[in-house]
C-alpha cells in the first residue's frame, strides 16, 4: 500500500487501507507498508487506522532518512520504517545533490533515530541496481551497526536480470549476516524472475504488490511469486494462496486499476478456454491446458464459445443451460457458433440460446417486451428513465434515476421485472465498433439471478437503447427456467 499506491491516480482512502491490510493480513502476508507518513495528512490517517486494527502482520512506514519522515511514522505507532537511501552516484548527485560519504552518515543518523524511538528499521539502498556495489556494501554495513534489522536491496528501475540478481544476492547475503530483502520493478517484465532469483540467492523477504501495481510498469507481483514458488519450486510460503484471486478483485476494485485480461494468474482469460481442442483436453484432464487448478487461488474454471470452439465445449455449454442434443444438432449449433466467431463477434450465453432454440425447434417466446423507453439526462437534471414492458402479456410502467442515462434506465427495468425476479447486473462493458461519434456501438452485459449467471449482448448506435436492448435479452434468459423449456424434438 505505499509503492502500490505511488500507481499514478491512485489514492486510497483510511477506510480502504483498512480493508486491504485485512485482506493482506488474512492472505498471510508478513510486513504491510501502509503508506509513507510523511506525504499527507490523509497517508496518515490511514496508517494509524490500520495500526489500530491490531492485525498479525508488522505494520511499517516508508521513510526517506530523514528524522522529519522518522518522526511522522512515528506520530502513526507503527512496528517499523523502511528506511530508504539512495546509493547510486546517479540518485546521489543529480537528486540529492550530495557526495557518497554524506549520504552514508544521512543513512546511519537516521537507523541510529529510529532505533533509538523503538521501531524495527529495514535500510534500502535505493537503486541499488546501479550502484557501486563496494559503496553499497559500505552503507548497508554502516546501517547494521547503527542497528539496522534488515536490509533492501532496490531495483528502482527494473535494470536487473535473474543471474545478476541470483549472483549478486549469493554475495550479499554470505557477506552481510542479516536479513536482506529484494525490492523489484517491473520496468523489462522481469520483477517475478528477479525476485524469484533473488530468493533463490538468499534474500528473506521480498517486497512485493497485489496485481504487481506500482509505478510505471509495476512492482513484483504477489500472486505471481507466491505461485511460482510453490508450483515450480516446491517452495512454501505462509501465504493462503485461495485468498489471492479475491484479494486481487478487492485491490483492483479499491484502486480502480482493472486487471490486465492476460496478466498471469489473476486475469480474466487466465482459467478461460475458448479453444476446442484444449476444451476436450481439459475434459479428459485439466492438467492438459492448465498449469494449476484455478481453485489453487481461489478461482474458477470457464469455457467459453466463439470461432475456435469445437463440438465438447457446445455439449457442455448446452449441458450448463439444461439441454441436451443429438449429434447432428451439436454439428448445426457449432457450425453456427463458428459462423458468429467469424463475423468477428464474442459469442453471449444469450447467443447459444437463441442458437439452440431454432436449431433444437424448441417454444421460447420472449417473456419480457418492450414496448416505449424514455431518458432524460443532462447538466441540470436527475438521470431519469421512464419505461412500459409488458411482461407475460401484462403491462408494466416504471421509472428509475441512475448516476447517469444508462444506470437509470437499466434501474428501471430491474424495477420492473421485480416481482417475476431479482436480477442482477455483474458487468457491463461497451465497446464502439466504428468510429467517431455517430459510432455503432456494441453493449455486453454478464447478469446473474440467484446462482445463475448469463452474458448477452445488444448494439446499435445509441448507447442507450443498446444497453437495454443487452439487458432485456439477459432478463429473457433468465427467467426461462431451465426445466420450463420445451423441446419439440
Ligand atoms: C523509489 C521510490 O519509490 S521513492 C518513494 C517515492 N514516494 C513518494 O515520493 C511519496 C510521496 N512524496 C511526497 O509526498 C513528497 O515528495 C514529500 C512529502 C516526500 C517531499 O515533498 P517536498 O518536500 O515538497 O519535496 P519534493 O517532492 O519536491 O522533493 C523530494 C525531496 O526529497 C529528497 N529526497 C529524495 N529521496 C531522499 C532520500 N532517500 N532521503 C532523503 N531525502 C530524499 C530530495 O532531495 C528532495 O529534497 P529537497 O526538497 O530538499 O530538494
Ligand atoms: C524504495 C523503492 O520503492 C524503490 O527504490 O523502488
Amino acid at each position: 500500500m505505499r509503492d502500490g499506491e505511488q500507481t499514478p491516480g491512485v489514492s486510497l482512502m483510511p477506510e480502504e487501507k483498512v480493508w486491504i491490510a485485512r485482506n493482506l493480513d488474512s492472505l498471510g502476508v508478513d510486513v504491510i507498508e501502509a503508506g509513507s507518513a510523511v506525504t499527507s495528512a490523509g497517508e496518515r490517517e490511514g496508517i494509524k487506522a490500520v495500526v489500530k486494527e491490531r492485525l498479525n502482520a508488522e505494520i511499517c512506514s516508508f521513510a526517506r532518512v530523514l528524522k522529519q519522515d522518522i518522526d511522522c511514522a512515528l506520530e502513526c505507532d507503527v512496528d517499523s520504517v523502511h528506511l530508504v537511501v539512495s546509493v547510486s552516484d546517479l540518485h546521489i548527485k543529480a537528486k540529492l545533490k550530495k557526495d557518497r560519504d554524506s549520504v552514508r552518515q544521512m543513512a546511519v543518523d537516521a537507523v541510529e533515530y529510529a532505533k533509538k524511538h523503538g521501531l524495527i528499521v529495514e535500510l534500502s539502498g535505493e537503486d541499488a541496481s546501479r550502484a557501486d556495489l563496494d559503496y553499497l556494501t559500505s552503507v548497508y554495513r554502516a546501517g547494521i551497526d547503527a542497528g539496522a534489522d534488515r536490509l533492501c536491496f532496490c531495483d528502482t528501475v527494473g535494470v536487473m536480470n535473474p543471474e545478476r540478481t541470483y549472483d549478486l544476492f549469493s554475495r550479499l547475503t554470505s557477506e552481510l549476516k542479516v536479513p536482506i530483502s529484494i525490492h523489484c520493478h517491473n520496468d523489462f517484465g522481469l520483477a517475478t524472475a528477479n525476485t524469484v532469483a533473488a530468493l533463490r540467492g538468499g534474500a528473506a523477504q521480498c517486497h512485493v504488490t497485489v496485481n504487481g501495481v506500482g509505478e510505471r510498469a509495476g512492482n513484483t507481483a504477489i500472486e505471481e511469486v507466491a505461485v511460482v514458488l510453490k508450483s515450480l519450486y516446491q517452495v512454501n510460503t505462509n501465504l493462503v494462496l485461495q485468498n489471492l484471486y479475491p484479494t486481487s478483485k478487492l485491490v483492483s476494485r479499491l484502486m480502480g486499476i482493472p486487471v490486465g485480461t492476460n496478466k498471469a494468474l489473476v486475469g480474466e482469460n487466465a482459467f478461460m478456454h475458448e479453444s476446442g481442442i484444449h476444451t476436450h483436453g481439459l475434459m479428459a484432464n485439466t492438467a492438459t491446458y492448465e498449469p494449476i487448478t484455478p481453485e489453487t487461488i481461489g478461482r474458477k474454471r470457464q469455457i467459453v464459445l466463439g470461432k475456435h470452439a469445437g463440438r465438447t465445449s457446445v455439449v457442455l455449454a448446452l449441458r450448463e443451460i439444461g439441454l441436451e442434443a443429438t449429434d447432428s444438432q451439436v454439428d448445426e449449433i457449432t457450425a453456427r457458433i463458428k459462423d458468429l466467431g467469424d463475423k468477428g463477434k464474442h459469442v453471449t450465453d444469450a447467443d447459444l440460446m437463441s442458437i439452440a432454440d431454432s436449431v433444437l425447434d424448441m417454444q421460447s417466446e420472449a417473456r419480457i417486451k418492450l414496448i416505449d423507453c424514455t431518458v432524460l439526462s443532462g447538466n441540470h437534471a436527475t438521470p431519469t428513465a421512464s419505461l412500459k414492458v409488458t411482461i407475460d402479456g401484462q403491462e408494466v410502467v416504471e421509472s428509475g434515476v441512475g448516476l447517469g442515462p444508462v444506470d437509470a434506465a437499466l434501474n428501471a427495468l430491474r424495477k420492473a421485472v421485480m416481482g417475476v425476479a431479482d436480477i442482477k447486473l455483474e458487468e457491463y462493458r461497451v465497446e464502439a465498433i466504428t468510429g467517431g461519434t455517430d459510432a455503432l456501438v456494441e453493449v455486453w452485459v454478464k447478469m446473474s439471478r440467484g446462482d445463475r449467471f448469463i452474458s448477452a449482448r445488444g448494439a446499435g448506435p445509441d448507447i442507450i437503447m443498446a444497453s437495454v436492448i443487452a439487458f432485456i435479452e439477459g432478463m429473457n434468459r433468465l427467467v426461462q427456467e431451465k426445466n420450463g423449456i420445451s423441446a419439440k424434438h
